[in-house]
């Protein structure tokens, strides 16, 4: 995932052009990307569509027809089996993401992402062909075993491929192809609801045309040059370096690829490093981050906007649509946040993000009690609907220019060499576990909290805004190499850190 990038360090003063190497690795993240926000987005949408709840999940369908007249509107899709379809892939992608991490050191970044496109694909044919509900599920682990792979390779295989100096750029870029991926899968979804007969299976099934895409690239990409280092084949890699960067003068870079692989090898524990008291800032940023990030609730909306939408009352087409319109400010918002995120810093980011947020959910929630209250019985009127998906809006705008893209380029930026490995894996495996966790509980949520559920996430908004305020300093603009000093310059993290250490870490 987009958090695995700062692989290498180095100063970044080498010499480097963007190359057609460059680009088409540039066109492998996009895939990459496109990948993951495609089966976010795609399983709310196909979840809300009558033919695929009649065949998998009929009780749902009947729920959903006798609730018009009448009952609880917060329970109507509150369902086990139909939470495991959605979050079931976030575990699969949990666990293979370690089976990614040894075959990815092991065999190159190259195989991993060629096993993922490989098991993508196989995953998206048995959804789109997916005759009962054992098949179904079978599929998205499949995929969920895809995407681990790709999140582990793809972004170590980008940070190795880019000109350092790109490295921080690329790495939001992943995050705005995910934001894409979602918008693609709404736009799907609204297109496919059209169809008379089937319409969820071409939803499901083409999610293999990024695989496509990254199973190709996969064989025809060539090794980085670290990853050549690594298997012990020097002459291969500085060759390889010189093509990538399109000039014969690398060896300033060369040198330090070849440093970073020595200095790793002494690394003996990653692990048992990140646990010593002087890593305690980053280790808290690996953990709290990722966790945070998912208890904004953005995933509510990106896995099940349009079921949340039906339960506000909106016909099946309206819907879906409202579902493009929050995909396609998750994609502006981010972009923004790419153009001003070395202006303006993170910190104000976050801030102003954060409090947008909280606002919000307090709004989306009294506008829910007062119109389903406690018993859920009650009708949404055009106009408050309106409202209500306008300030839905603003909610995932204030997320995708903050915590979206941030949550992964903060932890990125804070892990010196010796611990970054497992801080990575840390970063990645917290967000992937609660990323299943909200996906498999959030229709029972709805059930059994009503409309405090959005006060449930509007409280935790309030703890991370006041985590950020008083413990993350601002990153904007430090080398990797100086990212200890502030640390020991804060005014709780200082205690963590030894007094005669001068060195980076
Ligand atoms: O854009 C929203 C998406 O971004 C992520 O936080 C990943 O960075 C996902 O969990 C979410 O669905």
């Amino acid at each position: 995932m987009a958090g695995g990038f700062a692989v290498s360090g180095g100063s970044g003063d080498y010499e480097g052009k963007v190359t057609g190497f460059v680009i088409m690795t540039c066109l492998v993240a996009a895939t990459g990307g496109l990948l993951f926000g495609y089966d976010i987005g795609i399983s709310g949408g196909v979840t809300s569509m009558d033919e695929f709840l009649l065949k998998f999940f009929p009780n749902v369908y009947h729920k959903e027809k006798n609730l018009k007249e009448g009952g609880s509107q917060y329970c109507k899709f509150n369902d086990h089996m139909l939470q495991l379809f959605t979050s079931s892939l976030y575990l699969a992608a949990l666990v293979a993401s370690f089976a990614a991490s040894i075959t990815t050191k092991a065999f190159g970044r190259k195989i991993s992402m060629l096993i993922g496109g490989l098991i993508f694909l196989i995953g998206a044919v048995l959804n789109g062909a997916a005759m009962n509900l054992g098949v179904l599920i079978l599929g998205r682990l499949l995929l969920g075993v895809g995407i681990g792979y790709a999140n582990q390779s793809v972004p170590v295989y980008l940070s190795e491929m880019a000109p350092p100096k790109l490295r921080g750029a690329l790495n939001v870029c992943f995050q705005m192809a995910v934001t894409l991926g979602i918008l693609i899968a709404n736009l799907v979804n609204y297109g496919t609801s059209t169809m008379k007969k089937n319409g969820w299976r071409v939803s499901l099934v083409l999610a293999a045309v990024p695989a496509v895409v990254m199973t190709v690239g996969a064989v025809f990409l060539p090794d980085t040059p670290n990853s050549l280092i690594d298997r012990g084949q020097k002459e291969k890699a500085k060759t390889m370096l010189q093509k990538i960067r399109g000039t014969s003068n690398v060896d300033n870079e060369f040198e330090d690829l070849i440093i970073a692989s020595d200095m790793s090898k002494q690394v003996e524990n990653p692990w048992a490093n990140i646990m010593k008291p002087r890593y305690r800032p980053q280790l808290t940023v690996a953990v709290l981050v990722p966790f945070f990030q998912q208890l904004t609730g953005i995933n509510v909306i990106m896995f099940y906007a349009p079921v949340l939408f039906k339960t506000l009352g909106f016909g099946d087409g309206a819907a879906l649509m409202t579902a493009v319109i929050t995909g396609l400010v998750n994609v502006f918002a981010t972009l923004m946040s790419i153009f001003t995120v070395d202006r303006f810093g993170r910190r104000p980011l976050f801030l102003v993000g954060g409090t947008l947020m909280i606002i919000c959910q307090i709004a989306v929630g009294s506008i829910i009690a007062s119109v389903f209250g406690v018993d859920g019985l009650g009708t949404f009127s055009k106009g408050l609907g309106n409202i209500t998906v306008a300030i839905i809006c603003v909610y995932v705008a204030a997320f995708a220019w903050s915590w979206g893209p941030l949550g992964w380029l903060v932890p990125s930026e804070v892990m010196p060499m010796e611990i970054r490995s497992a801080g990575q894996s840390i970063n990645v495996s917290v967000n992937m576990f609660f990323t299943f966790i909200i996906g498999q509980i959030f229709l029972t949520m709805l059930c059994e909290m009503k409309f405090g559920l959005f006060f449930f996430f509007g409280g935790f908004v309030v703890i991370m805004t006041l985590f950020i305020l008083f413990f993350l300093p601002e990153t904007k603009g430090i080398p990797i190499e100086d990212v200890t000093r502030i640390w020991k310059s804060h005014w709780f993290w200082k205690k963590y850190m030894p007094a005669d250490d001068n060195t980076h870490v």
